[in-house]
């Protein structure tokens, strides 16, 4: 089926294709473009959309596209459920057709949702001469990380099938057109031919572009809503650059940048590939709200490219065709248009920021966005002199840097919101840190516990980095409170320290963190007020992705802030950012802020120093918190599951007993199941870390547990029996057949190698197989060694049995394991208790 898609294209291009076929040139010019879209902001998005339009047609080029639904911004959600969304994108689509923005004989393509017989889908709406020529749905949904897309979409499923969309009735009127193809078609120009990926269309195993390039399509255009996750860069290159390298051909990301309203940053990066090589790219981080990326190719290296690949010219062969729009128009510049215009050359190495530098620069783009739409006039801070709130405070600080260098740039939008919210309509910042002055509000909020040296620590930073600092008292606030609750009850608590119980050491410790909370809402609100400005400041909050993960926090104390720029942020990864802040923006304090150990300073000092460590207080160390945290939401590891890997690779490392390994699993999920509910309120946070425990959208899990984790704990307490019993019969192995034995033996049993054999694929004498499935379970003997020696050694091979099972021993012993074990004891209470219930015995 072939659609006239452009059967009326206008005078202009008539006369202009008649000139290039006598100067035919191949070079094309493309534009993709890199927005800082705000959800439902129309108004706001058709201007950056033409702005956008408008460099890329001054900047030559004959073909624009741009990020994914950019037309109503990425993060519209429940909104895609209204039809307003859908009316308001047509109307804005009309005013952009019909600006004089577009230039005629430019191919454009926005990205929209739009609604066909009652089906929602995420699309991409192609036009060109005033015409819509082409509605591309998306048809791989994402819904992994904070992706929902099939909450509102649904993927178009008819392959290479187009049916007629009818447009909206004032559309339709407006732009003379009743009807466009929509569906799984490709764009044909009289020179080349275009096909649309949508984002997650890449990253699926059967990639849209692999069958569109097979039917000849020369430009794989794919507009993106990807957003940054620290150390997820590389992977979007890779796929453009993986996927321009086997398919041949050009291959165009577009992606959205900055804060459209909700916790992810949309990553930029934007750019353009061609057989493998990236010839042009946008920036990852930035103020500015438009970034045009231009590149040239020549259309006659992709069909050499291409044509030299024989296996793929031989696939290609008999690949079927596409659904094909056809247009009056050559993208390729004739070479009296354009004379000279050069193919752009492959980039050197992509040079990725490294974590900390997208620490520095992520989370300072995002409370840009952030601040100047919130329309609130700067930030305030509780800061502790600790890693966490300094961690903030620099970020701030970092976000005013790029705020002075966009404004040097000559970037007037920044100005102009820095101008706004500052209220000072002249304003032209001096420097970062007299911008610092301005934006950023810290407060020391000490107490009898609190040690001189975080005080001078956080007076220190403040004055390094310009924010306007405050050091308060406010023992004065928690002695009132204890006061009305020992007037109520005659009780008042006591610390530990002055024989105190574990609830009234905690109670004193919350009232003091929970009154620092009340206090920061107070003077964020009062404190433009005292300096004669207008407006409030927004409260930052300060905890960490591990703390949440493991609870350490007071509910409602400062890690209830507005947002939070860290609280998807590892401990292990501030601390890598601090060391680079220290040296990057020259901040000598630092280097005492991260030497010394993280404390709450919330219980009394001993002899003048500090008697609370986090670690000791949290009985794990952030380093584990990280490890765990990453088993549990990236490995997908419930108990068992995280002891077995941790178990392994402790017994391997000679680092731990397994007991000891078990002890700390138990303990780690303990705590996370009592805290699991201070999720549910945690503060509004950047999304970065692929294992935060965000209850919102990323990490969805109950918030009451059983927190002891009876079953899950028994098949750990099984396990270690076994590993238990295993160990024993190592050791009598050892001593029976001491040096004779001259170690382990080789696979199957047969030889006589020194190393403990780690293949075993049966033990000589049980003949046991070890199957292809490796468990969790497997693991820990593959890699303890302790399963393979037994084997070999023993005859045996048997697992937890030390008989000579057949095929399938594994399985086998576990099981028994876990009716010899755990298993047993809970399955004769279950019958004991049922037994009492009913009266009638099991
Ligand atoms: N399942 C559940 N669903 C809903 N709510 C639940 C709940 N379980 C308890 N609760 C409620 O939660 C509240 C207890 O939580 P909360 O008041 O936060 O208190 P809690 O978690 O008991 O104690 C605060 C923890 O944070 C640590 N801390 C304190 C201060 C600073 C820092 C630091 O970051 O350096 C750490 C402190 O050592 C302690 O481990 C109670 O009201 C309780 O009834
Ligand atoms: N003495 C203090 N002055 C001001 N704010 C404080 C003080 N102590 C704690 N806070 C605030 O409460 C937050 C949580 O306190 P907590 O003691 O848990 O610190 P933390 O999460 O370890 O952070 P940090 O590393 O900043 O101390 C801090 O990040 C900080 O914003
Ligand atoms: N919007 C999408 O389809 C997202 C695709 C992809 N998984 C990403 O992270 O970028």
């Amino acid at each position: 089926m072939e659609h006239q898609g452009d059967s009326s294209s206008s005078r202009t291009n008539a006369q202009h294709s008649k000139k290039a076929r006598r100067t035919m040139g191949h070079t094309v010019q493309v534009a993709v473009a890199t927005l800082n879209q705000w959800a439902m902001d129309f108004e706001g998005n058709v201007e950056r959309i033409l702005l956008s339009i408008r460099l890329a047609a001054a900047n030559g080029a004959t073909y624009r596209t741009g990020p994914e639904l950019e037309v109503s911004g990425y993060s519209c959600e429940d909104h895609f459920h209204e039809p307003d969304t859908y009316m308001h994108c047509w109307e804005a689509l009309v005013e952009i057709i019909q600006s004089p923005c577009c230039p005629p004989g430019m191919l454009i393509d926005v990205g929209m949702p739009v609604q066909h017989r009652n089906v929602a889908y995420n699309c991409r709406v192609a036009f060109h001469n005033g015409r819509v020529v082409l509605i591309r749905p998306k048809m791989t949904m994402c819904d992994d990380g904070n992706y929902r897309e099939t909450r509102w979409f649904s993927p178009w499923t008819k392959e290479r099938q187009t049916e007629e969309y009818q447009l909206p009735r004032f559309a339709a009127q407006a732009l003379g057109q009743e009807t466009a193809p929509i569906g799984d078609a490709v764009i044909a120009t009289l020179d080349t031919c275009l096909g649309y990926e949508i984002c997650e269309e890449l990253w699926n195993p059967r990639s849209k572009h692999i069958d569109m390039s097979l039917a000849g399509v020369e430009i794989i255009v794919n507009g993106s809503g990807s957003y940054m996750q620290l150390r997820k860069a590389h992977i979007t290159a890779d796929l453009i650059r993986n996927a321009s390298y086997k398919a041949g051909g050009a291959y165009l990301f577009s992606n959205m940048r900055g804060c459209d309203g909700q916790r992810v940053y949309f990553n930029g990066c934007s750019a353009i590939a061609l057989n493998g090589s990236i010839i042009a790219r946008g920036r990852q981080f930035a103020l500015s709200e438009v970034e045009v990326t231009v590149g040239s190719f020549d259309l006659h290296d992709i069909r050499a490219y291409r044509g030299a690949l024989r296996s793929r010219s031989s696939v290609a062969a008999s690949a079927p065709a596409y659904p094909r729009v056809q247009l009056q128009l050559e993208l390729a510049a004739s070479d009296r248009d354009h004379p000279g215009t050069p193919a752009s050359s492959p980039l050197g190495e992509w040079v990725y920021h490294r974590p900390e530098e997208e620490i520095a620069l992520g989370p300072a783009c995002w409370l840009w966005d952030y601040l100047r739409r919130s329309g609130q006039g700067g930030f305030f801070l509780p800061l502790s002199g600790g890693v966490d709130s300094s961690s903030t405070a620099i970020i701030v600080h970092s976000m005013c840097r790029l705020v002075v260098e966009a404004i040097g740039q000559g970037d007037r939008q920044v100005r102009d919101d820095c101008r706004k919210i500052l209220a000072d309509p002249e304003y032209v910042p001096a420097s970062a840190a007299e911008l610092c002055g301005r934006l950023l509000f810290t407060c020391y909020m000490g107490t009898e516990n609190s040690s001189r040296e975080t005080r001078q620590r956080a007076a220190a930073l403040a004055a390094q980095i310009g924010s306007s600092h405050q050091d308060i008292g406010i023992d004065g606030a928690v002695s009132a409170l204890l006061g009305i609750f020992q007037l109520a009850t005659g009780m008042r608590p006591r610390f530990r320290a002055a024989g105190g119980c574990p609830r009234q050491n905690l109670a004193l410790q919350n009232i003091q963190a929970r009154t620092r909370m009340v206090l920061a809402y107070l003077f964020a609100q009062l404190m433009l007020w005292v300096r004669q400005r207008p407006g409030g400041l927004l409260v930052l909050g300060s905890a960490n992705v591990d703390e949440a993960l493991r609870g350490y926090m007071t509910k409602y104390d400062c890690s209830s802030a507005d947002v939070n720029p860290i609280g998807g942020i590892s401990k292990m990864d501030l601390r890598r950012f601090l060391a680079y802040a220290q040296v990057e923006f020259g901040l000598p304090i630092v280097a005492e802020i991260v030497a010394a150990p993280p404390t709450a300073e919330l219980e009394p000092l001993v002899d003048g120093a500090i008697a609370q460590t986090d670690e000791e207080d949290m009985g794990l160390t952030y380093q584990e918190l990280s490890e765990f945290g990453r088993l549990r939401k990236q490995a997908f590891c419930g108990p068992f599951s995280m002891f077995c890997k941790l178990a392994a690779a402790a017994v391997a490392d000679g680092n731990r007993s397994p007991r000891e390994v078990a002890d700390r699993v138990k303990h780690f999920f303990r705590c996370y199941a009592i805290n699991r509910h201070k999720m549910t309120v945690l503060t509004p946070s950047y999304h970065a870390e692929s294992y935060s425990p965000d209850d919102n959208r990323f990490d969805h899990r109950p918030f009451l547990y059983r927190a002891n984790w009876t079953w899950q704990f028994r098949a750990i307490d099984a396990e270690l029996e076994l590993l238990a019993k295993h160990q024993a019969r190592l050791e009598e192995e050892r001593a029976k057949d001491g040096a004779a034995a001259g170690g382990g033996v080789a696979p199957n049993g047969a030889g006589s190698s020194s190393e403990p054999a780690f293949f075993a694929a049966g033990g000589n004498g049980g003949g046991g197989h070890m199957t292809t499935a490796t468990s969790a379970y497997q693991l820990v003997r593959q890699s303890s060694g302790l399963y393979l020696t037994g084997v070999g050694g023993g005859g045996g091979g048997g697992v937890g049995t030390g008989g000579a099972d057949g095929p399938g021993q594994l399985t086998v012993g576990l099981t028994k394991s876990h009716s010899s074990g755990g298993y047993s004891r809970m399955h004769s209470s279950v019958l004991g208790k049922i037994k009492d219930r009913t009266g009638v015995p099991v």
